[in-house]
């Protein structure tokens, strides 16, 4: 049995955006979908009741941060991480591939796997594939994904290319060492930088081994968005059509828009609940720094398109005063809102599809954002 599978509903006109659905053992999200993401078992400052009443139908959480705490065996002890948490609708787990190189400076990547420091006191720890298996097997989440080598960026070559190859070994050695393919799906992660012919290697090399979805790795990690864009243009053709493609930690309300014109269906990102917590908002006329002067006095919503429960009880200027207190109750309601714009942005990116007009929408959307077109 197949835990993870997609349907693939239609594509735009306009574009190479598709309008897709996913099954999961917890539910069935449709594509293109925004995952908040929960690192250490939380959404910062939001609890499932509230992310279930803004749709929320996919979380992500960090493999490396729940290894380091509480410990995976906690989370196996007390049922899973959906039990643990409360949340009764889907998870992917990334592999801590990606933490281990932007968190600890002291790293040594070997064919075994990566030695590296606690970044919290400094200990040697050691994750491999198979580490990185057995810690997501016990989380549980419904979609996991492979230990992969996220490269630099800039990296030459020869680097890139070496890194391709181990980042495809290792991917074998996942497969063999998941334990439960019937109940999580486990997702390759195509890497090769800003190298077509190595993101062709990569993806060839992953395609043959049958995942049940992609990931696009290697990307927003400092890259200038026509990078990003160039390769994804490239890319994702080289996906089946019939799996989900995820391009991995995405973004921001741009990047969400032209990821998906460029057929990706799922996307993560900490910048919502980030910049809630410093007091910034995702508006439908730009970015709003609520803890600015300006609002101390300003008695409209944060976004007076914005139809979620912040921007239809509270004011700039009660949420600017809650920030300038620190008031935890004034980060809960940016984030709360900033995490309902990006689904409901994401909403309107599937309607689009569905009426064919997605070129359109970003036109719109850019040009009220405040973002010049390219
Ligand atoms: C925030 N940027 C970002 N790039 C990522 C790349 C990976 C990856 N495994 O290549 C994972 C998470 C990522 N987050
Ligand atoms: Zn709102």
């Amino acid at each position: 049995m197949i835990p993870i599978t997609y349907e693939l509903i239609k594509t735009d006109k306009q574009t190479g955006a598709r309008l897709g659905r996913v099954h999961t053992p917890h539910g069935s999200f449709d594509t293109p979908t925004f995952m908040p993401v929960g690192t250490l078992a939380t959404v910062k400052t939001m609890s499932p009741e509230e992310l279930h009443s803004m749709q929320a139908n996919i979380i992500l959480s960090n493999t490396y941060h729940l290894w380091l705490r509480p410990g995976e065996d906690i989370i196996e002890e007390a049922g899973g991480l959906h039990k643990f948490m409360n949340w009764d609708k889907a998870i992917l787990t990334d592999s801590g591939g990606f933490q281990v190189f932007s968190l600890s400076d002291m790293r040594q990547i070997e064919e075994k796997g990566v030695h590296f420091r606690n970044h919290l006191n400094g200990e040697k720890l050691f994750l491999s594939p198979e580490k990185a298996m057995h810690i997501q097997n016990a989380l549980g989440s419904d979609i996991m994904m492979a230990f992969d080598e996220c490269p630099p960026y800039p990296a030459t070559y020869d680097y890139m290319k070496s890194s391709v190859e181990r980042t495809s070994r290792w991917a074998e050695r996942c497969l063999e060492a998941h334990k439960r393919p019937d109940t999580q799906g486990l997702f390759g992660i195509v890497q090769g930088g800003e190298y077509e012919a190595l993101r062709k290697q990569s993806a060839s090399d992953l395609v043959s081994l049958d995942f049940p979805g992609y990931a696009i790795g290697g990307l927003s990690v400092g890259e200038p968005k026509e990078v990003m864009n160039q390769v994804l243009e490239f890319t994702t053709p080289l996906l089946p059509a019939n799996k989900p493609r995820y391009l991995m930690g995405v973004g921001s309300p741009d990047a969400l828009i032209d990821g998906a014109i460029r057929g990706v269906d799922m996307f993560d990102c900490v910048l919502p609940t980030r910049i809630a917590r410093n007091g910034t908002c995702m508006t439908s006329n730009g970015r709003l720094v609520v803890r600015n002067a300006k609002y101390a006095r300003d008695f409209t919503p944060i976004d007076e398109n914005c139809d979620c429960h912040v921007c239809k009880n509270y004011s700039r200027a009660y949420i600017r005063h809650l920030i300038k207190c620190n008031e935890t109750f004034g980060f809960r309601l940016t984030t709360y809102h900033n995490l309902h714009f990006l689904l409901k942005l994401m909403e309107q990116v599937r309607t689009a599809i569905k009426e064919d007009r997605l070129g359109d929408f970003k036109e719109s959307f850019f040009e009220q954002y405040g973002l010049n077109q390219e």
